[in-house]
């Protein structure tokens, strides 16, 4: 298991550095952003967690294994991922405070992309990876989440499909993405595989909002929790059977947005690191004895995937064998039918397959192995809920991994007979002009919509395909409009659509920051409560305009800045906090409003703030 590193606080670091710096007028990070001040609204930031795998080994006596503290500063020399000058000129070593950030230079789409590196010590093959490690990499994600806008985790191949399986369920209301990836050459040999997988993964984690746990391989994003493992050598090392890829990286992005999972409810994001190690996998073959099974059914086992020939068969000629699965059923294992097939899903065709049903076995629809048993895992580690309880999700779709709810509501585009009239004027009748038309008017139709809190035009919207997470030419959303006017109810709905909280429109700006700017207490409260927060740049503006609320004595205004989440004791441009301020203009109510908070965040931000786990070696 890897070992926990130090954790350091990311706001006290800046804070710590600024006066040992021998210029103290001026914050890091606002001599940076003096610098640099047109391309700040196009970077993002990405944490790398670097596991271990091929991607980052060299050639020992006893073969490939991987070497600690080297890829940072190898990642430094190649300019395809790394831009010294742009590094250099906007304080970027400064600014972070860590010497492990790296800058990717600018992409097609005009994004920069940060990405700090949190190297795991030891560094470990994949194969010696356990269901701890899953948890510590849960752990890690959680903790520096609000941090960051995307999440590369390096990770050796050969079980990436079980991680990326776990992460898929440990991580709960993921608003983010996660891309797994790794190579099957070395990054520091001539010809590998890995420098076009690290880039891929970080331009997607940094430049697009797929809130899944993906794997990112050989141009080909999936999703997590439907890949497998199935060559050795191949550059295309996986493959999703049963499901197409999220996206292709090939001259474009093409991100197939139908496809993309999002959690359609509002609650914030957590990651869940208790995992159940009494799982299994076991596979029939013809001639299995009944007491190979037994054996393996003994306690402490508690959720087996048995692995079944064809579309979930087993033989009904064998009463032995079945008299074992049934009596572990009844004594609380929760088996679950998965198919040997590479393709295709579990169903009740055959009299063989409906006999495991009987012996109370759950269908595992088209699941791979992988995710079923990790799924088994984070499910029996829920404690709080009644075998039955567990049984049930185990048949639920919980992240996109089974096919068995996604069929359906795939709209007809020619049903609208808005589109079909615009394509008429303009002359086109094919479905892929008829979807161009549709994808470029859509975000803007549907932000109208939402200026004037019009759910039923959405539902039309919706209905004709049109994805209502979509930003317009400023990259607003039809939740960052809907956050301006205060549609409460409009806000819900577009929640429950899977709309973003963290989507950003050109000038930086979230559903958030909108309804704060607004005042829309309520919106703001539905927000956070879906894990809506500010950036790190947001945060850094907070304090000037607390300084002036303060000044001018609008409680009200400041009241909404703390239901956003911000930090009441961020100091203004001239280093003078709110309650200083206040002080000054004799604004005394304002000032004993401000004392409790002021109290309040001094201590948490002692305390528990928010934390940026590195390497002690590497700071
Ligand atoms: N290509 C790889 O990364 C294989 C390696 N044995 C690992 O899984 O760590």
């Amino acid at each position: 298991m890897a070992e926990h590193s130090t954790p350091i606080t990311l706001g006290r670091a800046l804070i710590e550095r600024n006066a040992s710096s021998t210029n103290v007028q001026l914050h890091p990070c606002r001599s940076r952003k003096l610098s640099s001040c047109s391309s700040l609204g196009n970077e993002s930031s990405v944490l790398v967690i670097n596991t271990g795998g091929t991607i980052g080994m060299t050639l020992h006596d006893s073969g490939y294994a991987p070497k600690a503290n080297a890829l940072v500063e190898s990642l430094r020399k190649l300019p395809i991922l790394h831009d010294e000058q742009y590094a250099r000129q906007t304080c970027l070593y400064e600014s972070y405070g860590l010497k492990n950030t790296l800058v990717l230079p600018q992409s097609k789409l005009n994004k920069r992309i940060i990405y700090t590196i949190l190297e795991y010590s030891p560094l470990l093959d994949s194969s010696n990876m356990t269901t701890d490690d899953w948890g510590q990499i849960g752990k890690d994600i959680e903790k520096n989440y609000e941090n960051f806008d995307g999440f590369v985790i390096l990770h050796g191949t050969d079980t990436m499909a079980y991680t990326a399986s776990a992460l898929s369920f440990m991580c709960e209301n993921l608003g983010k993405p996660i891309v797994l990836t790794g190579s099957q050459v070395p990054i520091y040999e001539l010809r590998n595989d890995g420098r076009d997988n690290l880039l891929g993964a970080l331009l997607i984690a940094g430049q697009f909002i797929i809130p899944e746990v993906c794997l990112y391989f050989y141009n080909k994003l999936y999703r997590g929790n439907r890949v497998t493992k199935v060559h050795a050598e191949s550059f295309n090392a996986f493959t999703s059977p049963n499901l197409a890829p999220l996206a292709t990286i090939e001259v474009d992005f093409k991100i197939n947005w139908d496809t993309v999972w999002r959690a359609n409810n509002t609650a914030m994001f957590q990651a869940r690191n208790e995992l159940n190690r009494n799982v299994g996998l076991l596979r029939l073959f013809p001639g299995i004895t009944a007491s190979t099974v037994r054996a393996f059914l003994q306690p402490p086992m508690q959720g087996v995937v048995l692995e079944t020939y064809g579309s979930g068969n087993a033989p009904d000629n064998r009463p032995d064998l079945l008299e074992e699965l049934s009596k572990a059923t009844n004594a609380g294992v929760i088996i679950v039918n998965c198919t040997q097939c590479l393709k295709g899903t579990v169903s009740p065709t055959y009299a063989t397959g409906k006999v495991l049903m009987d012996a109370g076995l759950i269908a595992g629809s088209d699941m791979t192995p992988e995710a079923a048993l990790s799924k088994l895992s984070y499910v029996l580690a829920k404690k709080e809920l009644t075998l039955d309880a567990q049984k049930k999700l185990m048949a639920q779709n919980l992240r996109g991994e089974m096919s068995a709810d996604l069929e359906g509501a795939k709209l007809c585009l020619s049903n609208h007979r808005f589109i079909q009239v615009i394509a008429k004027s303009l002359n086109v009748s094919c479905k892929e002009e008829l979807e161009a038309i549709r994808d470029a008017l859509s975000p803007s139709l549907a932000c109208a919509a939402a200026k004037i809190g019009d759910t039923e035009a959405l539902e039309a919207l919706k209905e004709m395909g049109s994805d209502l997470r979509l930003g317009d030419f400023d990259g607003r959303t039809p939740l960052h409009v809907a956050a301006c006017e205060g549609h409460l109810g409009l806000v819900q709905y577009l929640l429950n659509q899977g709309a973003s909280v963290h989507a950003k429109d050109r000038y930086g700006d979230t559903p958030l920051s909108n309804a704060v700017r607004f005042r829309h207490k309520e919106v703001v409260r539905l927000l956070r409560k879906t894990g809506a927060h500010f950036s790190r740049e947001q945060m850094e503006e907070a304090g000037t305009e607390l300084c002036s609320l303060a000044a001018s004595g609008d409680k009200d205004g400041l009241r909404i800045w703390r239901i956003a989440g911000a930090d009441m004791t961020k100091p203004g441009y001239d280093g003078k906090t709110a309650i200083e301020v206040a002080q000054a203009a004799g604004r005394k109510d304002v000032v004993e409003f401000l004392t409790p908070l002021h109290q309040h965040n001094s201590k948490s931000m002692n305390g528990a703030g928010i934390e940026f786990t590195a390497v002690p070696t590497v700071l």
